[in-house]
């Protein structure tokens, strides 16, 4: 599998990590970014991350055979709207956001009767860490992608994009858009926002010099993710609303039922839920 010109909307972390990985494979020919603002663009340039920073969409879209939108999702029903009417016939569009039911619907909004070519999908990899000084051409080594095809997608389209995130040594799964989002209303965004949460509400303390100054590895692991970039987590957060609301008061109920054993004294009830929680998390293979 090879692609000519592969275009690269967004030249963060995700975007410029997905270059990197198509180079170190040789897969492309030539991968040209747009984005925002030209300074980040043209730090993607001079690190070689890209290979022409791109300035009119137009001409560029017709000629791809790949790509890829990399900004955070709110973003995205724009970038669609303007890419549409310049998409070749052989172009395929991909997406690389946090959620996808979103996505999807922006993407049949921009692209009407030429859907089949957007082939949406999420790369389960990433830091807190953002830009494209962040990205990494092992970035998806090792870990999964997710595709969520359309009825509409043909099956050697899928393969194409699958066959791209392979190239950057990841291991592509099929989800359907609906499963897929709240799954990661579970095990990502509500970790994120329960994260944010905590560090907001200590960082607002009056005393929270002393309490950042005593925290230790255990309060680390916990907020790692609470240093992300918050562009994109306010809008994944609203684009998974419902699923994430779901969540949100499975969680309120978890925490009340220990807020209950405490006042109850129940240590037993304490030790019985903090057993189970252990038990999943050493068995948890990652
Ligand atoms: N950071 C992570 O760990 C992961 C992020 N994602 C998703 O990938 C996407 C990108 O995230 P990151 O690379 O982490 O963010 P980032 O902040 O590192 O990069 C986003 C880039 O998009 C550019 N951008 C913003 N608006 C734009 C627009 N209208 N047109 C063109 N470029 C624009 C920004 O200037 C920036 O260079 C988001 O949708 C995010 O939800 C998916 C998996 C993991
Ligand atoms: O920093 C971490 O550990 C993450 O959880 C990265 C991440 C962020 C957003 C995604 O949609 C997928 C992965």
């Amino acid at each position: 599998m090879h692609f000519g010109k592969v275009l690269i909307f967004g030249v963060g972390l995700i975007g410029a990590s997905f270059a990197r990985g198509l180079k170190a494979a040789k897969a492309a020919d030539e991968i040209i970014g747009f984005g925002r603002t030209p300074k980040s663009l043209k730090a993607a340039y001079d690190l070689g991350i890209i290979d022409e920073v791109g300035i009119n969409p137009g001409a560029d879209v017709r000629e791809a055979d790949l790509i890829l939108v990399a900004t955070p999702v709110g973003q995205m029903p724009e970038i669609f709207q303007r890419i549409a009417p310049y998409l070749g016939a052989h172009t395929i569009v991909t997406d690389a956001g946090s959620t996808k039911g979103d996505v999807v619907e922006a993407a049949r909004a921009a692209f009407g009767d030429k859907i089949g070519q957007f082939v949406p999908g999420h790369p389960i990899a990433g830091a807190e860490t953002s830009g494209a000084a962040a990205s990494r051409a092992d970035l998806y080594q090792g870990r999964k992608v997710v595709l969520t095809p359309l009825l509409e997608n043909a099956v050697e389209d899928i393969e194409k994009v699958k066959r791209a995130w392979e190239l950057c040594g990841a291991d592509v799964r099929i989800l359907d858009a609906e499963t897929h989002d709240r799954v990661f209303a579970a095990v990502s965004h509500l970790p994120h926002l329960l994260a944010y949460a905590l560090v907001d509400e200590f960082a607002r303390r009056p005393n929270a010099d002393q309490l950042f100054d005593y925290a230790a590895a255990g309060f680390r692991d916990f907020t790692r993710i609470a240093a992300s970039h918050p562009e994109m987590w306010r809008d994944i957060s609203l684009a998974n609303r419902t699923a994430l609301l779901a969540e949100l008061d499975r969680y309120g109920a978890a925490l009340m039922r220990i807020r209950q054993a405490l006042v109850n004294s129940d240590g037993e009830a304490l030790a019985s839920i903090y057993a189970n929680a252990r038990d999943a998390r050493q068995n948890w293979s990652h």
